[in-house]
């Protein structure tokens, strides 16, 4: 028989409250069996979520939760937290379609405060939380739980601003590991090196003791805190001081964040101050299982894996994936042009440009989690000569649209972007599905907007956007491509002129991107019933090929396809040409609904949307039956 688990006794932060510290750490390495045998199977954010494990469990063991609020900043570090309210048997379900997210979210938990999944909004949200307290007279518990990489993002920044100058009564955690998805870097993680590297944690542990020993626990509950807990805390200072500590924020000296009881000795401490506290807390990512511990870049975000060996149980791909293309053809253009600049932010494996950074590393920026600093500088290397393609996740770059409309577009700076995981990303859900891209900038003045249909097409669309004046966006899917063949010289596109890829009378399918695909396969299926649907490749959002809108409109259906959202999408704009053209042809626009598209494989989701090849074909029959 299976020896019982404390984890399996566990169905809310309260069952926390009878376990001393060694039971806590017997719990942490539960979870972290849990999280590895899910995720083995799931896939999931493990590094991260096995780095978090004694902090959260040392940090709930101390809380009145729900009442209490945790803010988990992005919340893929956040699965022990999942396992200690309430989700131990949901869990089995962690990013599957139906199942439980990757991330905090509230509507599957009275414990989850936010939507988490994009990085360095914790702190704001803390920071009203607290407000909220403030105005209401009551006195719950505000924490946020932020990484080192995510602490360097600008809205973190503003919020700690804001905190340090109101005196909010909130804790910030910070879980210095040293690492974004790949190294962190940055002057903030060089002042946290610095900090690490000057303390001692037995030192500052026995100025721990000697503070609660002076005071006592009882002495504790009658301070009132604030001062004499900044005194308290001072004893443990060490030669680098947190920068923070002049923006009115009490920060401790870096806490063991794999010793259970240091961490519930400093936490208590903190969470009766009545004014901003940052603990720092320093863990390992992927601590408690070696192959995570090993090789953190791969398992921040993984999909299955083997336990023994670690490796990733996959299919073999029939293509490389976009991401690997693009990588490849920006390196080309970098060896042909040496004006080429390539700037990501916080994601060059993401993004592809781990190559290019090794090979052109004067020629490569990593700016960390700062999306806006990524397309101002763009801008600015734009100004000063340079061509700088700057690459981000679609999702991301919702961060930086001032940029791109204010920095960038008024100024008609020669500035590329390439938007990769544009469209739905699967496992991670809605934070993560880039649906916005082809609406934030088709909107803007001056913007030219590429949505290549495969991988061929990608290695064109950069060459063309990289030979164009102003900003060009391009967008192109997470993950493997349709399987064409790479061209051995990239060729120029005409602007705004689409390709036909399949003549049919009876209906048209404009699609956009890889949504091509989608409907040379919808027309495949219908040309068996007899329909015979003209199939068009619009590459371009904008400028739209208005001569083949024309001739799509002397059909009897035109239906557009797209991956985004069609409120303001591609398909609106070839409604606008359509009626500024006159025509009374019946169409319809395929794409993301007006609602947030859940978590699953794209495949599914797709056939959710009624945008995969059948669903497209369904469309057309009906809608040219109700046309006849
Ligand atoms: C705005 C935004 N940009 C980029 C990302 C992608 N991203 C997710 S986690 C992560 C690294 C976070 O590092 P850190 O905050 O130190 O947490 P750790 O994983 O080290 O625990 C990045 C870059 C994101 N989620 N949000
Ligand atoms: C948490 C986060 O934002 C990233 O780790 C993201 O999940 C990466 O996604 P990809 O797997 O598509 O690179
Ligand atoms: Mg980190």
């Amino acid at each position: 028989m299976a020896a019982l688990r404390i984890l399996d006794a566990i169905s809310s932060p309260a069952d926390l409250k009878v376990l001393n510290n060694d039971e806590l750490a017997i719990l942490a390495r539960e979870i972290r069996q849990e999280i590895v045998a899910t995720t083995s199977v799931t896939g999931g954010h493990v590094a991260s979520s096995l780095g978090a494990v004694d902090i959260i469990v040392a940090l709930e063991s101390l809380l009145d939760m729900p009442r209490d609020r945790v803010v988990f900043d992005v919340g893929h570090q956040a699965y022990a937290h999942k396992l200690l309210t309430g989700r131990r048997e949901a869990f089995k379900t962690l990013r599957t379609y139906g199942g439980i997210s990757g991330f905090t979210k509230p509507h599957e938990s009275p414990y989850d405060v936010h939507y988490s999944g994009h990085a360095s909004d914790s702190l704001s949200i803390a920071t009203g939380l607290a407000k909220a307290r403030q105005l209401k007279g009551t006195d719950e518990k505000v924490v946020a739980l932020i990484g080192d990489a995510s602490l360097a993002g600008g809205m973190a920044f503003e919020a700690l601003n804001y905190m340090g100058n109101e005196q909010l009564p909130l804790v910030v955690i910070l879980n210095d590991n040293e690492m974004s998805i790949s190294r962190n870097v940055g002057a903030l993680m060089k002042h946290l090196g610095n900090i690490r590297a000057n303390s001692h944690y037995r030192e500052a542990r026995e100025g721990l003791q000697a503070a609660m020993e002076q005071g006592g626990p009882a002495a504790r509950g009658l301070l009132g805190f604030g001062k004499n807990m900044k005194e308290s805390l001072k004893q443990m200072v060490i030669p680098h001081t947190m920068i923070y500590e002049s923006l009115g924020i009490v920060c401790t000296h870096p806490v063991d964040g794999h010793n259970i009881a240091e961490l519930r000795d400093i936490l208590s401490l903190v969470l009766e101050m009545d004014g901003p506290a940052l603990v720092h807390v320093v863990t390992r990512k992927g601590e408690g299982y070696e192959p995570a511990r090993q090789d953190p870049e791969r398992f921040h975000g993984t999909g299955p894996y083997d336990i023994a060996t670690g490796k990733a149980v996959k299919k073999p791909a029939k293509a490389p994936s976009y991401t690997e293309v693009f990588g490849a053809a920006l390196a080309d253009e970098a060896a042909r042009d040496k004006d080429v600049v390539a700037i990501t932010a916080a994601m060059t494996g993401g993004t592809g440009l781990k190559d290019f950074a090794a090979e052109f590393p004067e020629r490569f920026v990593d700016v960390g989690i700062a999306e806006e600093q990524a397309i101002g500088m763009a801008a600015g290397l734009a100004s000063g000569g340079k061509k700088p393609v700057v690459a981000l996740y679609s999702t991301f770059m919702q961060r930086a649209v001032d940029q791109l409309i204010i920095d960038c577009a008024l100024l008609d700076a020669n500035v590329v972007f390439a938007f990769d995981r544009a469209g739905l990303v699967g496992d991670d859900g809605p934070t993560h599905h880039g649906v916005f891209d082809m609406v934030y900038s088709r909107m803007v003045p001056n913007v030219r907007v590429l949505a290549p249909s495969d991988e061929a097409e990608l290695v064109h669309a950069l060459h063309t956007a990289l030979s164009l004046p102003g900003p060009v966006t391009l967008r192109y899917p997470r993950g493997e491509a349709e399987g064409a063949c790479l061209p051995d010289a990239p060729e120029l596109l005409e602007v705004g002129r689409a390709r036909v890829v399949r003549e049919g009378g009876d209906a048209a399918l404009l699609a956009f991107g890889r949504m091509v695909g989608c409907a040379r396969a919808a027309a495949d299926l219908l040309a068996a019933e007899g329909i015979e649907c003209r199939v068009v490749d619009m590459r371009w959002v904008k400028p739209l090929d208005e001569d083949t809108i024309a001739a799509a409109a002397a059909t009897r259906l035109v239906v557009t396809v797209e991956e985004g959202v069609v409120t303001g999408g591609a398909g609106q704009g070839v409604l606008e040409v359509l009626a500024r053209q006159g025509s009374q042809v019946p169409a319809v626009t395929l794409g993301i609904p007006d609602h947030f598209v859940g978590q699953g494989p794209v495949g599914r989701l797709f056939a959710d949307l009624g945008l995969d090849a059948e669903g497209i074909a369904a469309t057309v029959r009906t809608k040219l039956a109700a046309a006849r």
